[in-house]
């Protein structure tokens, strides 16, 4: 897996408890998959479908750097099946998993549009075409 993404946490991300919001790492997530999925698609019309089960397994308190990693689970027709788990780089505890996060690729009209694409592609690799 690879962690493009480390976030500060800082008091506006706090909940009652003093610890990180669930909320704000489940937002983190999703826009660090929405980022991946228009880079991967190359499409800026991505959208999140589904995510499966989440599974918080250790908090993050105030002033802790947490690193956001992705993983592409399978390339569908319309759709980029990915995994994401995110760390503590403090107490190196992993946060939270999720198994299964759907985005779809989509047409002008918002509709499902096959995106061609069947493996992981590195900006390398693109500069060459
Ligand atoms: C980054 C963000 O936060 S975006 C904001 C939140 N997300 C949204 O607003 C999206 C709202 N939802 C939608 O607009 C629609 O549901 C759409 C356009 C995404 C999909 O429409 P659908 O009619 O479900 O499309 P369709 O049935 O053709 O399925 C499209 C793909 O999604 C997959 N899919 C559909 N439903 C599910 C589901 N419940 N779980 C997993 N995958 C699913 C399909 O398998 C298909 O993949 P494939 O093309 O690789 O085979």
């Amino acid at each position: 897996m690879r962690f493009h993404t480390r976030k500060w946490v800082k008091p506006e991300d706090l909940n009652a408890n003093g610890t990180l919001f669930g909320g704000q790492l489940l937002a983190w997530i999703d826009e660090e998959a929405a980022l991946y999925s228009i880079v991967q698609l190359e499409n800026p019309k991505v959208v999140t479908k589904f995510m499966s089960e989440i599974n918080f397994m250790s908090a993050a308190k105030q002033g802790d750097i947490v690193e956001i990693g992705i993983d592409v689970v399978k390339f569908g027709t319309s759709s980029l099946v990915l995994r994401s788990e995110v760390r503590n780089m403090m107490t190196r505890e992993k946060i939270i998993t999720i198994d299964n996060i759907t985005m779809v690729n989509l047409d002008e009209d918002g509709k499902p549009k096959p995106h061609g694409k069947t493996q992981i592609e590195f900006v390398e690799d693109r500069l060459g075409k």
